[in-house]
């Protein structure tokens, strides 16, 4: 049998009872409410204050560390050692060239500034030849290709015979040569065999100013890893060919570390490079003023992806 509920002379109390229960509920809300106003008096500025200090650390973060800077002269590279990306597990391994130690290194003392300053001569006389319209140009001495106002040319088609006016063997020569004792200052500090690593393409020299941007070529801004956006990539070297805040505003090569950005200045005859994975992603910063020269020499360990040496022909 089903239990039967039943009235009973005690429903008066406990409906006072009840009453009661809901008073104590009410009273507890009213305090609690006051409770959580007092609370929140007192985060409030505790809340304020952390926000101010998160947004002061991502502010922060933006540019946080300056791994090199301009006024530096460095006799011995600076390295800066980071754990290798799993990226070069996708490829063919290559003893004595695929890293097995990754990382970025800055040196002032593998070219000289008389060097740097013939190279920069000889990338004004081959960038004003053409230009892109927007503010990134660009000439490969190995392909030959050189920005034009919104797409690139041939030199040596276009200009034909008329380039041995422009450079000359002792140009190429110097850049042989350069780009040897890079190869070998990358070998050192990396622990490689240098016979085992080869010149890859593209090797370009690059002009940015701060003219606007009129095509993606002239968007060299974007972060990216040299790895993924060139394919054969293993080291990366760059050889700066004119001075941060001297010669141009703006510009600072930044590494976008997880933890913050590490950012080398440029300086006439200062070469950074770094292994090309993930582990060194990258980016410009814009140019607020001036104009930027530098080369990019960058190096495979894979021979099928090796180029030789940019030559007269
Ligand atoms: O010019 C530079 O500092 C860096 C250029 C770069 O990231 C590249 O050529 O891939
Ligand atoms: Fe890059």
């Amino acid at each position: 049998m089903a239990p039967q509920r039943r009235g009973n002379a005690k429903n008066s109390d406990h409906s006072a009872i009840e009453r009661k229960i809901k008073r104590g509920h009410a009273q507890r809300q009213a305090s609690t409410w006051s409770g959580l106003r007092g609370y929140m008096l007192v985060l409030m500025p505790v809340v304020a204050c952390c926000s101010v200090g998160w947004l002061y650390l991502s502010l922060e973060s933006d540019v946080t560390e300056t791994l090199v800077r301009h006024g530096e002269v460095l006799q011995q590279p600076r390295v800066f050692g980071v754990p290798c990306s799993e990226d070069y597990n996708n490829y063919k391994r290559y003893p004595g060239c695929t890293p097995q130690r990754c990382g970025r290194a800055v040196t002032d003392s593998v070219v000289t500034r008389e060097e740097a300053q013939v190279l920069r001569r000889l990338a004004e006389r081959g960038l004003s030849l053409g230009g892109s319209e927007g503010g990134a140009s660009i000439l490969d001495l190995h392909s030959g290709a050189l920005s034009m106002g919104k797409q690139f040319v041939n030199i040596y088609r276009y200009f034909g015979e008329q380039i041995r006016g422009i450079f000359s063997e002792e140009d190429f020569h110097l850049y042989r040569e350069v780009r040897s004792r890079i190869q070998n200052v990358i070998a050192d500090t990396f622990g490689l065999d240098s016979s085992h690593m080869y010149l890859t393409k593209p090797t370009f020299f690059s002009r940015i100013n701060s003219t606007a941007a009129k095509t993606t070529h002239d968007e060299y801004w974007h972060p990216h890893i040299d790895k993924e956006t060139y394919g054969s990539f293993d080291y990366t070297s760059l050889l700066y060919l004119s001075d941060y805040e001297i010669d141009f505003g703006g510009g600072r090569f930044i590494f976008m570390d997880a933890d913050g950005n590490r950012t080398v200045e440029p300086r006439v005859a200062r070469v950074s490079f770094f292994s090309s994975g993930s582990e060194n992603l990258h980016r410009v910063e814009k140019v607020g003023w001036g104009t930027r020269y530098a080369i990019t020499v960058s190096f495979t360990c894979d021979p099928a992806h090796a180029i030789d040496d940019p030559a007269l022909l």
